[in-house]
């Protein structure tokens, strides 16, 4: 075969297509361009230019990966998340489209608040790559965060990806199970926290089942431990008029709401992703409680 990477592409998306992999004409392309470091420009206008050994042997390490299942954006180490570009490690959920659609619904509230303050901060419970907090840390600059993980490998990466998008001045990295480390008042707590049914985990994806890791999945025997940790100590780390987002999983909006309604919360906005399933909630303290 030409070592050329448009010779790569097409050879990545015939064992792919071959392997039965979903999207194999896209993972193909995204695969050997983030390795070349190549726009989708490049790979047209450059398709032909001779590819290195070094880099072919990458390219050629990146297939067999991607035919053992694992995610492109793992092999690649990289992610875009709300226009910035993060690390991933093992201890990081891969960010994924869904959640940027928290980060639409809380901006104009987050601005809002910096607006009547002048400042405001923010708490991410289970920060993963940094990826809910950064995003609007970067939106909103007169914000400062705190982003918690119960792992010290997603705390390194979130911290990595703050430096890395000129942001570690305004990002503080805590390790922390929920609030259980965590001081002071935020104006806006979010999260996404781990939503899936355990025994439903072994029948998702190998690309999710195999790598990501089990903390950023396991929700417990309902899926719903993490909104009933954060429900329960919500309220003595806001302002009073400071709100939550949360990303739910599909089925989850009545049994999410009911649990932040019992903790005297009162649900402020919902909103659905792309494929019209619930996705986003929002809650803001009840004065009268
Ligand atoms: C679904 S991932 C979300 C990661 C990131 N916020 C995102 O949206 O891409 C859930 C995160 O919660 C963290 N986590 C799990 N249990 C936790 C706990 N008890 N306290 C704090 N974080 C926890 C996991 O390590 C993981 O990073």
């Amino acid at each position: 075969m030409q070592e050329t990477a448009s010779a790569y592409v097409r050879e990545a998306r015939r064992r792919f297509q071959e392997a039965g992999i979903a999207d194999a004409a896209f993972d193909a392309r995204v695969l050997v361009a983030g390795i070349l470091e190549f726009s989708g420009a490049d790979l047209v206008l450059r398709g032909d230019d001779p590819v290195p050994g070094d880099v072919s042997a990458r390219i050629k390490a990146a297939i067999e990966r991607r035919l053992a299942r694992e995610p492109v954006h793992r092999i690649l180490g990289r992610r875009d998340f709300y226009g910035l570009e993060l690390g991933l490690s093992s201890g990081t959920l891969e960010p994924r489209p869904d959640t940027e659609l928290l980060v639409d619904r809380v901006l104009p509230h987050l601005k809002a608040i910096v607006s009547e303050k002048g400042s405001a901060r923010v708490l991410d419970l289970g920060t993963g790559t940094g990826a809910i907090c950064l995003a609007l840390l970067h939106e909103c600059p007169q914000a400062t965060g705190v982003g918690a993980d119960i792992s010290a490998d997603a705390l390194s990466t979130a911290r990595a990806n703050a430096e890395k998008n000129g942001l570690g001045g305004r990002f503080e990295g805590v390790q922390s199970s929920w609030f259980e480390k965590i001081d002071g008042l935020y104006d806006v707590i979010v999260s996404n926290p781990p939503y899936i049914v355990t025994s439903v985990i072994e029948t998702l994806e190998p690309e999710v089942r195999d790598f990501d890791p089990p903390a950023a999945l396991d929700g417990g025997t309902d899926g719903l431990d993490a909104y009933r940790a954060i429900a329960a100590g919500a309220k003595q780390y806001l302002h009073s008029q400071g709100l939550v987002g949360l990303e739910i999983g599909y089925d989850q909006k009545d049994p999410v709401t009911a649990i932040f309604l019992s903790q005297g919360f009162n649900l402020l906005e919902e909103a659905k992703d792309l494929g019209g399933n619930d996705r986003v909630l929002l809650f803001c303290c009840n004065s009268s409680n």
